[in-house]
């Protein structure tokens, strides 16, 4: 017994020195890391402020590029309070999102994520984020949707029935649209009509003060926002308890979240659901209204672009008893030019420019230290724009998606653990939405155009206003 125990002592041991050696080589590795590299090139700009006037004041077709221009594809700045590095190339970007994404954390200001609920995936790394992730993965994978289709379809066919003959701002039209397949997807086709406008009345209010300052001074839009938020807790978390009385499991997000348990019989607690489907929520929305509008700007000012689309999707159209029936998935899969002009606008309009990592240890890349704590920002748009990988890159071309892009020259929804579990359902609404705004409808825009504003992703001016009209009466009107 006493040989037992001692071998175990000794196995012990050894196995804590190794650790313990294993510690100090890496902290000593870092160590050094710290005092043999240079740091990135760049400006760090004013004391404090660094450049966070600047990204905000210019265009971010200016500020990202003439940095890159000066510095190369690695360069160091200062925003928000934080020191950066920004990466411009597509291996940077792979490097930080997949290869060494254990390096990097995601990184949120403490108000937003106060705000979307500290449960949401994306504040997670590791286990935890792994589970959720993978329900919502499953609620939005393409096997999903496809059953889902004929439901959005009759989403964006109500949508255009309201707006016709109105003057609207397209991207507020198109969060409304995206506003009801979130909920789609999320509480399937039995939310009743009450529910819903409960959560649509107070998810608008936190939208509202979602990118205010953030106070807790009563009456202002971040303390009405923080307090819809608490509201749409209560009202999600009486769902689930009418969800669980009933015994109702739907084949949607939250019956997922609900019958989820690990082999121990743990389940995901109330505030946990709560905070994912909120955050899923907000996660669809403003993204996928923006392209949405880009693309809308697009065919308004390329009538050759809105032609062709318009061919593709007429015979489509005809093929399907001229409207009679609803669209389902097999059609959306006959629409390869609509589907490159998505790929060809995602990319033009880059509405995530970048994301935010956080370093969790000092690291090397390319000669240069990022250091622990700093922020790590991979630049898709400048990938995107780069004219390495896409010739001509200002110019409107959906041809260039004939070919597959090189590998990390395309993130419009990222890479990685962390890369966009809504871009199937995102393609889909964009689909179902241009075959009948281009097949029943015509469009023209209202009023200026061609200035950009921030909301806080880029978005043509005013939201982009347009006039609508369905051609069953458009002779009168055009
Ligand atoms: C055109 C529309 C969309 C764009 C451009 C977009 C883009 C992105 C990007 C770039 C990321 C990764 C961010 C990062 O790595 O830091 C992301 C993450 C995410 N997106 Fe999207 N998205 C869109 C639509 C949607 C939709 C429709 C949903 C849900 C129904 C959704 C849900 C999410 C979620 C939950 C995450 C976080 C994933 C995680 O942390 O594991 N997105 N999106």
């Amino acid at each position: 017994m006493d040989i037992v125990y001692s071998l175990m002592y000794s196995f012990l041991l050894i196995l804590s020195i190794l650790f313990y050696l294993l510690m100090r080589k890496q902290r000593n590795n870092n160590r050094s890391l710290q005092g043999k590299l240079p740091l990135p090139p760049g400006s760090m700009g004013w004391p404090y402020i660094g450049e966070t006037f600047q990204l905000f004041s210019q265009d971010p077709n200016i500020f990202f590029p003439s940095r890159q221009e000066r510095y190369g594809e690695i360069f160091k700045t200062y925003l928000l309070g934080c020191p950066c590095v920004m990466l411009a190339s597509p291996e940077a970007a792979r490097f930080v999102l997949v290869s060494k994404a254990e390096l990097f954390k995601p990184t949120y200001p403490r108000s937003k994520e106060r705000m979307i609920g500290p449960w949401a995936l994306f504040f997670h790394q590791g286990g935890y984020h792994a589970i959720v992730r993978k329900l919502v993965q499953s609620s939005l994978s393409p096997e999903s949707i496809r059953r889902l289709v004929p439901d959005i379809d009759a989403v964006a066919s109500a949508k255009l029935r309201s707006w016709d003959g109105h003057k609207l701002s397209t991207f507020h039209a198109m969060k409304e649209m995206s506003f009801d397949v979130g909920i789609l997807i999320i509480f399937g086709e039995h939310l009743s009509k009450q529910r819903k406008n409960e959560i649509k009345r107070n998810y608008f209010i936190v939208d509202k003060g979602y990118n205010s300052f953030a106070t807790n001074i009563p009456g202002t839009a971040y303390s009405n926002a923080i307090k819809a938020r608490k509201r749409l807790g209560e009202i999600l978390r009486e769902i689930m308890e009418e969800r669980r009385e009933h015994k109702t499991m739907e084949k949607d997000l939250l019956s997922c979240f609900l019958e989820w348990k690990n082999d121990k019989g743990e389940r995901l607690s109330d505030n946990q659901i709560s905070d994912n489907i909120f955050g899923v929520l907000y996660a669809a929305q403003d993204t996928t209204a923006s392209v949405i509008t880009w693309m809308v700007k697009y065919l308004h000012d390329d009538p050759k672009l809105l032609e062709a689309v318009k061919a593709e999707q007429m015979s489509i159209y005809k093929r399907n008893g001229c409207g009679s029936q609803q669209l389902q998935w097999a059609h959306t899969r006959k629409m390869p030019f609509t589907q490159r002009v998505i790929s060809e606008s995602l990319r033009m309009a880059s509405i995530i420019s970048f994301t935010y990592r956080e370093a969790v240890a000092d690291v090397e890349y390319k000669g240069y230290l990022i250091p622990k704590g700093w922020k790590v920002m991979p630049l898709f748009r400048n990938i995107h724009h780069s004219s390495e990988y896409f010739p001509d890159p200002h110019k409107f071309d959906p041809s260039r998606f004939k070919a597959s892009p090189k590998p990390n020259t395309f993130l419009p929804f990222g890479n990685g653990v962390h890369s966009c579990p809504g871009n199937e359902l995102a393609k889909i609404e964009m689909l179902v939405f241009i075959h009948h705004l281009v097949t029943k409808y015509r469009f023209e825009v209202v009023g200026s155009h061609s200035e950009v504003e921030y909301s806080p992703f880029p978005i043509p001016k005013h939201g982009l206003q347009v006039r609508i009209w369905s051609t069953e009466h458009a002779d009168g009107i055009a």
